[in-house]
Order: structure tokens, then sequence, then C-alpha cells
């Protein structure tokens, strides 16, 4: 088994709010975290912001992805950017199926899928996100859920592509709420998601995958889940809209 590389991402989500902003918070999170090394940091903005952002990170080894991609490469898709525009300003990795995606804008797992053969296709790497809603993690289904999502979501994925997956396991309860999950919650599901993989395409190539967790992750919470076995990295919604606090979580420092 490779090293896994830790990786930790924040997702801007629809913030902040203007471009001056946005290229301020880009240089202040690469200042703060200048000289790091040993963990894959990328941030992933709003889509009108990647130029900008990607030229304030020049030269800070920090990565760029996207929020969402649409499937089709160009055409009448009004309102939709493809994976080869966001390839051609250099995102290197989209989020796929991130719960708000699913809720709010109604993607059901085929189109998911399509999403992440899409972005394999193009030679980026998908972030995957799958996770149980409340209601189903209090009725004890949260691995269920996510075998579902990843066999749907993952249809069509070879053994050579996974290499270029990243599964973030976000509990949907989880997420803007400030309830992060225990460590122990989380490792129990991550275990269960690398044994799934493991099962589809083998102990080494599951040992490979890198597993976020995501969900209300914080300074005063990284730590323990990333000292955690199955836990490879965090995709930080709220706090890496503060540079100092995701800077930190970049620092993190298990034990
Ligand atoms: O993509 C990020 C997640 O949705 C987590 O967001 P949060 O850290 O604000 O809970």
């Amino acid at each position: 088994m490779m090293a896994r590389t830790p990786i930790i991402t924040g997702n801007w989500k629809m913030n902040p709010g203007d471009m001056a902003s946005a290229v301020q918070l880009a240089a202040d999170v690469a200042a703060q975290t200048k000289g790091l090394e040993g963990v894959e940091v990328g941030i992933i903005p709003p889509y009108p912001f990647v130029p900008p952002v990607r030229d304030a990170l020049k030269g800070s080894g920090i990565t760029v992805g996207a929020q969402n991609a649409f499937v089709e490469d160009k055409g009448a898709f009004t309102g939709a950017v493809s994976t080869t525009m966001l390839l051609s300003v250099g995102c290197e990795y989209v989020l796929c199926g991130h719960s708000e995606r699913r809720t709010i804008f109604k993607e059901d797992n085929a189109l998911i899928n399509s999403k992440v053969l899409k972005v394999l296709s193009k030679n980026m790497r998908p972030i995957l996100c799958i996770g149980e809603s409340k209601e189903e993690y209090e009725s004890g289904l949260n691995k269920e859920v996510c075998a579902v999502q990843l066999g749907k979501n993952l249809a069509g994925v070879t053994a050579e592509q996974m290499k270029d997956v990243v599964i973030a396991y976000e509990p949907v309860w989880a997420i803007g709420t400030g309830l992060v999950a225990t460590p122990e919650v989380a490792q129990s599901v991550h275990a269960y998601i690398r044994s799934w993989l493991a099962g589809k395409y083998g102990q080494a190539v599951a040992d490979d995958v890198r597993i976020q967790y995501g969900g209300s992750v914080t300074p005063e919470s990284v730590d323990d889940l990333m000292a955690c076995p199955d836990i490879d990295g965090a995709l930080v919604g709220g706090a890496s809209l503060v540079a100092d606090k995701f800077a930190r979580i970049c620092r993190f420092q298990a034990v």
C-alpha cells in the first residue's frame, strides 16, 4: 500500500460575496499554509472566482477545484459549465454528489455517476460526496446508504481509475450544523467504505483511495478526526472561509 497523502479541501460553496474578498481569502490561506508539507491542500471556489483564486495561489502548491460540472463538453446548455472549461482554467478536481446538489438541485445517482465518469475521462479527479440524512442516521442506516450511493455513483469506474477518485463521507446532519461526527462514528463509516471498495476493487486499490470526512470540521475537531486510521483528509465548508481556521485545519496534528 502506498502511504495515502492527506487531502484537505475548502469548499467555499456560494461564498464569499465578491471577487476581491475571494482573492484576499486565497492569498491569506496561501500565506498561512506556507511551507506546509505532507498534505495536499485545495480550494474549491465558485466558478467566477476560479481564475483569480488560481492566480492568487500561484507558487503556493495549493490546488484549485470546482464545485460542480455538467456532463456535456459544449453546446446549448444554458447555465452549465463543462469539465473541458474547468480543465482549461486550471481545475484539478470536481465535487460530485455534494448533498446540497442532491437535495437543492435534485441531482440523482445516475446523473452523479455520469459526472464522475466525465470528470475521470478528462483526467481530472472527482471528489465523490456521499452520506446519510439525519433520519437515516437515527435509523442506523448510515452504512447502507453509503453502500447504495457508492454502488450507483461509481458504476463503470475501473480499478485503474480509482487512483484518481477521492471519496468524501459527509453525513448530511453534520453539514453546517456544528454537529461534527465523533471520531468513532466517522472512523467506523470510513472503515466500512474502504471495505466496500475492497469488495469491489480489491484490497490494494481500496488501501490507496483517500477518504475525506466532511461536516462541521473545525480547528478544534480536526486533530482527533485525522488521528483515525481511515480518515485521510477533510472537506471543509464554513471553516474554510476563515483563513486562520482553515490554515490550522491544514496543519492538523494527528497523533
Ligand atoms: O463541503 C463541505 C461540507 O458540506 C461541510 O460543510 P461545513 O464544514 O460547513 O459543515
